[in-house]
């Protein structure tokens, strides 16, 4: 436990906010000169909701080219992308509660364009569109009615031999579940395991502080999504799903947008509704809409939206 002090003390005098995105809430800390390195102790010291300001993740906003950071720079080389003091591509450093780096986060996308904007870092007008760094690659950030639209790159199955049978590649068991339940494996940059259950009163009762286990064991871990299909599934052209999920390297949260994505996905898939585009996707924390956009290649993208607010402002001691 006193290691958290000790990890916070290089960071005093350091400016953070505080953000949340349906309820999956981040330390923000804004990094123009790319002069903070956070290793994983001081992650989890701020993270900690006893010790420290508490947050399922830390995200700081650094120019691509100052980030330091060894995915960013790859990207950088390898892609051609081009990221100045006068032109800054904004690289979304994003880590998980407990240290560990994620490839991708997509609430964390909207409290990132929200910090950026408030920070006066970005300038952003409804319908504009800006482009972003992530570990999984670029993303774009539209500036909408309810907040933001994030587009989130494709998805797919992260066994591509599922894409003949569409129905399961893993088994999850977790507390408060009878027995295994069968479970697709889909990537949003990052993985999701996405379990189907018949009715909501078993999503309710299920037991998330434990963490599910999920046979085979993903190599690099995985976030668990329980899902219920609406009832009707579909109404007015627009499916409907609610959904908890057990986030790597956090837990329980109250949201995940990488994983509404992956849940919306699995759903279309498993009831067979291509040509069903939009989805409400209902998380503890709020709603977040996805939207499935087809692309010439045959893969589709996906949009996520939803809103973003700044919660606080402050300075570590
Ligand atoms: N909450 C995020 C996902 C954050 C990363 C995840 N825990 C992982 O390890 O992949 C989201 O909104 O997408």
């Amino acid at each position: 436990m006193p290691h958290h002090f000790s990890a916070l003390d290089a960071l005093a005098g350091t400016p953070v906010t505080k953000a949340h995105a349906t309820g999956n809430d981040f330390v923000m800390l804004a990094d123009a000169d790319g002069r903070y390195s956070v290793d994983a102790d001081q992650v989890a010291a701020l993270c900690d909701r006893h010790l420290g300001i508490g947050g399922d993740g830390l995200i700081r906003a650094v120019p691509a080219h100052r980030s330091h950071d060894a995915a960013a720079e790859e990207l950088l080389s390898t892609a051609g992308l081009s990221s100045t003091d006068e032109a800054p591509l904004w690289f979304m450093d994003y880590r998980n509660g407990d240290g560990s780096i994620a490839e991708m986060c997509g609430n964390g996308v909207r409290a990132f364009a929200h910090f950026l904007l408030a920070e006066e870092l970005i300038a952003l007008e409804e319908g504009q569109e800006l482009t972003i760094l992530t570990r999984a690659g670029l993303r774009t950030v539209r500036k909408v009615a309810e907040g933001y639209a994030i587009g989130m790159g494709i998805w797919s199955f992260i066994d591509p031999e599922l894409a003949q049978n569409n129905a399961s590649d893993a088994l999850v068991m977790a507390r408060g579940l009878e027995d295994p339940r069968p479970a697709l494996s889909i990537s949003m940059g990052n993985p999701h395991t996405v379990v189907a259950l018949p009715e909501a009163e078993t999503l309710e009762a299920l037991d998330l502080t434990e963490k599910p286990t999920v046979d085979p064991v993903p190599p690099h871990g995985t976030n668990v999504e329980f899902v219920v299909p609406g009832e009707p599934l579909v109404e007015d052209g627009v499916g409907h799903v609610r959904m908890r999920v057990h986030e790597r390297g956090v837990g329980e949260t109250m949201s995940c947008g990488t994983g509404a994505c992956a849940a919306a996905a699995a759903v279309r898939v498993w009831a067979a509704q291509d040509g069903v585009d939009t989805w409400a996707v209902q998380v503890p924390g709020g709603d977040v809409m996805v939207r499935f956009i087809p692309r010439q290649d045959g893969a589709e993208d996906v949009e996520l939206s939803g809103p973003a607010e700044l919660v606080m402002s402050g300075t570590l001691r």
